[in-house]
């Protein structure tokens, strides 16, 4: 099964790192972009039409304000039987059929950037034409690239916010830790190995099948204890809050790239 990805910056490049044992294509517009993930992965790049033709999957993983034009370029050489998976942020798969001939197979699918170490979490929902064989189809490939779940595509704006932009946010948290750890006196390269070796150790943990993240905060604060301490702090600052009204506005915005 041969598989080319069109757009081969942050994502595409995390899936081809994830994908690199299939028989994959890369198309990427920038010439310097393109050379290097040749030499770094060892894949072909193409130009884009070869490659989407001969394709089984065709994988998009442009920014959404490039699909319409990318989908117009591709629309004479895709053919039936083949399979369009997007990774387009905000982009419903009617505005993707809409773009294609026939009755294309297309499934929009919510990856995050971990799927480049076989730890991503990706949403999948199958477009009109998408049969359950094509789901199917997209769960085996990406199954070695991490959780592969199946949502109500009314669900993928919210699991945009969610799970798409997650390792960002975890990101921003172990960067302002690493700070806290200067502020605190420590030198900022033992702050650093500390944060992420914590952060590791936590994400081990969570990742366990009966992992319980309230369970796990209490049992490291002690009555009266320092954690618990740090804890007052955050949440009369509304720290709750303010993460669900982070995500809220994400799953909002999504919903207005896709109009
Ligand atoms: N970065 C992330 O963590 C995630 C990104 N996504 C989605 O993936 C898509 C891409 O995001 P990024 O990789 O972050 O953006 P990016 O800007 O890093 O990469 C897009 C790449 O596509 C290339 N490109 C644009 N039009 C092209 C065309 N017609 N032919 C060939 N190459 C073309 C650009 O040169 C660029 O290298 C977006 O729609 C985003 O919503 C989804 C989940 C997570
Ligand atoms: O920020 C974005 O729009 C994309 C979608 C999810 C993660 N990155």
């Amino acid at each position: 099964m041969s598989t080319t990805i069109v757009g081969g910056g942050n994502m595409g490049e995390a899936l081809l790192a994830g994908l690199s044992s299939s028989d994959v294509t890369v198309v990427e517009q920038s010439s310097s972009r393109a050379s290097y993930l040749s030499s770094r992965y060892g894949v072909p790049v193409s130009e884009l039409e070869p490659a989407v033709s001969k394709a089984d999957t065709v994988f998009l993983v442009v920014k959404p304000y490039h699909v319409a034009a990318l989908l117009d370029s591709i629309a004479g050489h895709v053919r039936p039987g083949q399979l369009i998976v997007s990774a387009v942020g905000g982009t419903p798969t009617g505005s993707i059929e809409a773009r294609l001939p026939g009755a294309p197979a297309v499934v929009r699918s919510m990856p995050n950037l971990p799927v480049s170490v076989g730890a991503g979490t990706i949403a999948i929902s199958g477009g009109r034409h998408a049969t359950s064989e094509d789901l199917d189809r997209v769960r085996a490939m990406l199954a070695p690239l991490g959780r592969v779940v199946e949502v109500a595509e009314s669900q993928l704006d919210a699991v945009t916010a969610l799970s798409g932009g997650g390792p960002a946010y975890f990101a921003l948290l172990a960067e302002a830790m690493i700070d806290a750890g200067v502020l605190a006196g420590l030198p900022r390269p033992l702050a650093e190995e500390l944060v992420l070796a914590t952060a590791a150790g936590a994400g081990r943990m969570l990742g366990s099948p009966d992992a319980d993240p309230a369970a796990l905060r209490a049992a490291v604060c002690s009555p009266g204890g320092t954690t618990i301490t740090a804890i007052h702090e955050l949440e009369s600052r509304a720290l709750r809050a303010s993460v669900m009204a982070a995500v809220v506005a994400a799953r909002d915005r999504s919903i207005e790239m896709g109009r």
